[in-house]
């Protein structure tokens, strides 16, 4: 059990259930704007997922889950079950790499099946909704415990991380930032290198954010810095999320994660995956697996409409990018580490 309650005083967060409706943080304006979108409905939770108002793998789970509490509390008298279930099939075509998403559809569509009425959907999904959220910020809670002993840290450490894992990306403290915050509550933190991220910035424009809103020493570096930072012998640790990961411990994360655990490897740099137990799928094989998200190129071409490219230029933008199992020092969730990952190690967590 996490040493932490889950009912900690949470600072950011990236979503609030209202009853009636959803209200999300756009993490499109972060940092130079705190601008709240209210999803009133399953479509506009799904168009928002898509749109990265909301992202992180389990924070669109989430997101999704209360989406489809929507659907049943705004659904018409006439045929209940068939809007609810196209509001799931809406949801689940949001966006398809993160497993959270579909973890979170099949649970939800488990408890509609068992309703007999639309009073009772409507009850029985708002709840599951806020069941799935709480136990995702317990899980982060629990899951820092258990990196802990893993790094079993003698003296304060630098560690670097990419992209954005915080409570942004979850339903509050964080995956990989949640063990970064527990280190330094721990004052066993004595930096963060956080990786920009290109071409969305999750790190410059939420994970810089998070950790300063927090005084948690950070400092950003631009994604290419990472190798030197490595070879200064400045960190220990390489602290990531995951969104998926398949059943032989291969990991699909944030484009860039991928060259970090050479990296790492080369640097004799520890590589940690954090991710709760939702973002396990043991029915893949392996990483080869794993769906892919390529966007639209103008997200490399141009930042906020400024061009940073010729205007047609081809773009190659996969958004995740696939670690092997072998790069990988520990895959940490909240039911415990799996060591130097494999299929043996996974099944003996996820069987
Ligand atoms: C704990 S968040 C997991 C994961 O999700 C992020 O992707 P995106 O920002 O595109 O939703 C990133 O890969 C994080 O590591």
């Amino acid at each position: 059990m996490a040493k932490h309650t889950a009912n900690r005083s949470m600072g950011t967060v990236a979503l609030r259930w209202q009853g009636d409706s959803l209200e999300l943080l756009d993490q499109r304006l972060l940092p130079a704007e705190e601008h709240w979108i209210k999803a009133e409905g399953a479509s506009g939770v799904a168009q928002c997922i898509t749109d990265m108002v909301v992202r992180g793998a389990p924070a669109i789970g989430i997101s999704a889950a209360y989406g489809v509490a929507l659907a049943a509390r705004h659904a018409g008298a006439g045929d209940w079950r068939a809007e609810v279930h196209k509001a799931i099939d809406e949801l689940a075509q949001s966006r398809p790499t993160a497993v959270n998403l579909f973890w979170a559809l099949e649970r939800m569509k488990g408890v509609f099946e068992r309703c007999e009425s639309l009073a009772e959907a409507t009850r029985q999904l708002a709840a599951e909704a806020v069941h799935i959220h709480e136990e995702d910020l317990a899980a982060n809670l629990a899951m820092a415990d258990h990196a802990l002993e893993v790094m079993a840290p003698e003296k304060a450490m630098s560690v670097l991380t990419h992209c954005n894992t915080g409570a942004l990306a979850t339903g509050g403290y964080g995956t990989a930032l949640g063990v970064i915050r527990r280190l330094h509550e721990e004052k066993l933190l004595s930096r963060v290198y956080a990786d920009e991220t290109r071409p969305w910035l999750q790190g410059s424009r939420l994970t810089a954010w998070e950790l300063t809103r927090d005084n948690i020493p950070v400092t950003l570096n631009a994604d290419g810095a990472a190798a030197a930072i490595m070879a200064s012998g400045k960190v220990k640790w390489v602290v990531v999320g995951a969104d998926r990961i398949t059943a032989n411990g291969d990991v699909a994360n944030k484009i860039g994660t991928y060259n970090l655990a050479v990296l790492a490897r080369h640097h004799k740099v520890g590589f940690m995956v954090v991710a709760p137990s939702s973002t396990v799928d043991m029915a893949l094989a392996s990483g080869q697996d794993i769906p892919i998200e390529e966007r639209d190129g103008t997200e490399v071409r141009e930042i906020r409409g400024i061009p940073l490219a010729p205007a047609g230029v081809e773009v190659f933008n996969p958004v995740f990018d696939v670690t092997p199992a072998s790069l990988i020092d520990a895959i940490v969730t909240e039911k415990g580490a799996v060591r130097n990952p494999n299929i043996t190690g996974m099944r003996a967590l996820f069987a």
